[in-house]
């Protein structure tokens, strides 16, 4: 488990983390969102002991990370601005971080790069932005560390590219219990893979919560009435938002899911069915709650 306790970091009059407190669980993907500038890099960087917080502390399994080796074993950063030797191949990368990390799979690795068709021999200064995203990538997974920190990692990576990476991190997690941290400005980056998403703003943490508990209470229905339905019948609902096309309307509502079936049985619907939300759905209701706009935070 990582935990940050009243973290600070400031650049001189810049505060770029305010008494941030946060706990990431093992064998979550924990999605660390934020507009540009709003601490992300830097929360990651202090978890990673690259910078000393000014105030608070960073435990990594119980462990301060800062100058502490055992506790940098536990994970593999991938940074935003990867770090290569000048002049140097994909397999000299390989033969350094297997260097540093003990649990570092050279075979995984390889073959890794082989199904992303990148070439051992081949300079890694040669390699687009992605393909040296995804050779990173390669190596942190097969470092085999616990924590594997990703800052905007899905940046630069095509669509498919980004799916297959997800996939590597779901056998991951299955097989050994990787724990992902990914940081990203982007909410629908982390569609479909965070269990737990913080939200950053201003160097502070506004929302932290299991995507789950979020889901719990916001429904999405997808409807059909008969012609002569009295629309004013639907102010049972705790609506958030309606949309119709036609005579489908679909319908955001707040509350219990069985309530909110009970609901709709008695309005006597020629069809309904619940529908999954997206986490951009989900954010928007959860942070309407403390009077924040999203859309001016994240997208
Ligand atoms: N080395 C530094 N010196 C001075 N200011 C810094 C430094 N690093 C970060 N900052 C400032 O701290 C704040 C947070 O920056 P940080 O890079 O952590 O944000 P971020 O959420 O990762 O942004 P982005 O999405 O743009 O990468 C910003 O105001 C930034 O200008």
């Amino acid at each position: 488990m990582i935990e940050a306790k009243n973290l600070s970091k400031s650049f001189e009059d810049i505060k770029a983390l305010d008494n941030i407190n946060a706990s990431i669980r093992d064998g979550d993907v924990f999605g660390l969102i934020g507009t540009n500038g709003a601490g992300k890099s830097t929360f990651l960087k202090t978890l990673a002991g690259v910078l000393k917080p000014d105030s608070g502390e960073i435990l990594i399994d119980n462990e301060h990370v800062f100058e502490n080796i055992k506790a940098k074993d536990k994970f593999f950063y991938i940074c935003d601005e990867q770090y290569f030797f000048a002049n140097t191949t994909a397999k000299e990368m390989i033969k350094f971080y297997s260097s540093v990390y003990k649990s570092f799979d050279v075979k995984k690795c390889e073959s890794l790069l082989n199904a992303l068709d990148l070439g051992l021999n081949r300079k890694v200064n040669t390699f687009s932005k992605g393909m040296k995203k995804q050779l990173c990538i390669a190596m942190g997974v097969a470092s085999n560390t616990k924590y594997l920190l990703c800052d905007e990692t899905f940046d630069g990576l095509d669509p498919v590219m980004r799916q297959a990476v997800k996939s590597l991190f779901a056998k991951e997690m299955d097989e050994r219990g990787l724990t992902p941290i990914i940081a990203s400005h982007n909410l629908r980056e982390l569609e479909d893979i965070c269990d737990h998403v913080g939200l950053l703003h201003k160097g502070g943490i506004l929302l932290s919560k299991d995507v789950s508990d979020m889901k719990l209470n916001i429904h999405k229905i997808q409807c059909v009435f008969e012609n002569d339905f009295d629309m004013d019948r639907l102010k049972s609902f705790d609506i958030m938002q309606i949309k119709n096309s036609g005579r489908v309307y679909t319908i955001t509502v707040k509350g219990d899911e069985d309530e909110v079936k009970a609901k709709m049985e008695q309005l006597n619907p020629v069809f309904y069915e619940l529908m999954d939300l997206s986490l951009e759905e989900i954010f928007i209701s959860e942070t309407e709650v403390h009077g924040y706009d999203i859309k001016k935070l994240i997208f």
